[in-house]
């Protein structure tokens, strides 16, 4: 059904989409949960005490998973299925300054309170970039896509919640965070602290930024990062200036994109439009905004099978818990190395064996460089196959690398560091214990009335 967000507003355009209060799929089935996946609490209704009602002690509610209708053991008293019953809380949409549309508390809402879900339509990765980029194309600047698992998001650009509405801020009050319902995964908005009447909502995006235009943020954090994304690395490869042992960064030559700009009407405060009771509503419209879901950044895994690569210091910036992403949608350069503060160190391997006078000592450095190679390479397909569930990872931390994914990746690359420990230590003990091969004839002369053949003379390289 539409409904309209702002009937108030005269000449106002206002917000046009489908709510909806349940996730829409369209493309593909809802899951039917299976009986034996069901999972069924231990606790045990007591009048007396209304907490005894799944509240914060209930097996499910500990591991993020509704109960489910006609199994739980406190039946109608349950309290675990705030998704299933839209226990939203109290809210209104009004006019953020320079943000568009934000959404405001109109009750108090306690910490860790579940606040509203975020509903769209449940789309495959493929076809939330194939969006992206037709929504960037059309020139649609909110994004609305976010990481729902490995090979689904939701796009709330059409159809949503009044979810869509809660802006990013740098330090935030509100989080996502993801809850196994009836067998489907699906993202709740959550309060991270206590928050007061007609204060705006934000949550932190981790907006990962792919290039496009870059948005500058006006959450108005102390500690706000600047840009949407900035702490992306696809923003911090594009944008910052690394050199060794220098932290500045340039923003010269950014096109920025104030989303002050397309503010419909230029009323410095909020002004409420709409409330998100459970009434049905009729939306509005306007073509909406173009955005791109894609992950959220944490350390990425680097695999430099070519040059030899020592860290003087953390090139990766703090993974610390990141939610859901909204992001643009161009595709991610792989392999591309964070090259802040990194010194390389290449050995050439060829030169060192040309300085072996025996051919057994060269073999073992040569046989010994075969094996680091193979390791590198064997590292770099693990991390194809492997690519998707990493990448999921770093778009949003709550799905972690499953356990059988995260022991290959690691063996693998202890394999490549031992391969690597041993040709350099190889390297060394043929270069300390065998005799070095004279290059020329004045050179031989030379070691020959200066020193014993035996001798290892490491400056003549
Ligand atoms: C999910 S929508 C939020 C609702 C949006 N304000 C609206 O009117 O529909 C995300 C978009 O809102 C804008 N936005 C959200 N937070 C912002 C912020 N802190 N600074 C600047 N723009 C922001 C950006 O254009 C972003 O792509």
């Amino acid at each position: 059904m539409q409904f309209s967000c702002d009937p108030d507003q005269e000449g106002d355009e206002v917000p046009q989409y489908e709510h909806i209060y349940q996730n829409d799929f369209s493309y593909r089935k809802h899951k039917k949960q299976k009986e034996e996946d069901i999972s069924i609490c231990e606790c045990k209704f007591d009048f007396g005490d209304p907490d005894s009602a799944c509240g914060e002690r209930c097996l499910n509610v500990i591991t993020n998973t509704e109960c489910t209708p006609g199994y739980c053991p406190c039946g109608v008293y349950c309290k675990n299925q705030k998704f299933q019953k839209c226990e939203y809380a109290k809210t209104k949409l009004i006019k953020s300054e320079g943000r568009g549309y934000g959404l405001v508390a109109v009750e108090d809402i306690k910490e860790g309170q579940f606040i509203i879900e975020y509903c769209g339509e449940v789309i495959s990765w493929k076809e939330a970039k194939r969006r992206a980029q037709t929504y960037e194309t059309h020139g649609v600047k909110d994004a609305y896509i976010i990481s729902l698992n490995a090979s689904e998001a939701i796009d709330a650009t059409k159809k949503g919640s009044l979810a869509r509405f809660i802006n990013h801020s740098c330090k935030p009050n509100c989080e996502t965070r993801k809850w196994n319902v009836l067998g489907e995964v699906r993202v709740g908005i959550f309060a991270k602290e206590s928050i007061s009447p007609r204060t705006e909502l934000a949550y932190d995006y981790n907006f990962e930024w792919y290039g496009g235009t870059k948005v500058r943020c006006l959450c108005g954090a102390v500690s706000c990062s600047g840009f949407l994304g900035a702490k992306s690395r696809g923003f911090q490869e594009d944008t910052y200036v690394w050199e060794d042992g220098d932290d500045r960064y340039s923003v010269d030559k950014i096109p920025v994109y104030d989303s002050a700009e397309d503010e419909l009407t230029s009323e410095p405060t909020s002004k409420n439009v709409e409330s998100n009771t459970n009434e049905e509503k009729d939306i509005v419209k306007e073509e909406s905004t173009g955005m791109i879901v894609e992950q959220s950044d944490s350390a990425p895994m680097e695999v430099d099978a070519v040059t030899e690569t020592v860290k003087t210091e953390a090139a990766e910036e703090d993974s610390s818990q990141k939610t859901a992403v909204i992001s643009k949608s161009l595709p991610r350069k792989r392999g591309r190395p964070i090259t802040k503060n990194v010194v390389k160190k290449h050995v050439d391997i060829a030169n060192v064996v040309q300085l072996l006078a025996t051919k057994e000592a060269q073999d073992e450095v040569l046989k010994c460089e075969e094996v680091k190679k193979e390791a590198a390479v064997r590292l770099m397909s693990l991390y194809d196959e492997i690519r998707p569930a990493i990448e999921e990872h770093e778009r949003d931390s709550q799905d972690s690398v499953a356990t059988s994914v995260a022991e290959k990746w690691i063996q693998a690359s202890c394999y490549k560091l031992k391969a690597e420990f041993d040709l350099y230590s190889c390297v060394i003990k043929n270069i300390a214990c065998t005799p070095i091969k004279p290059r020329d004839s004045t050179k031989i002369k030379a070691a020959e009335a200066g020193s014993d053949n035996n001798q290892t003379k490491l400056s003549e390289s």
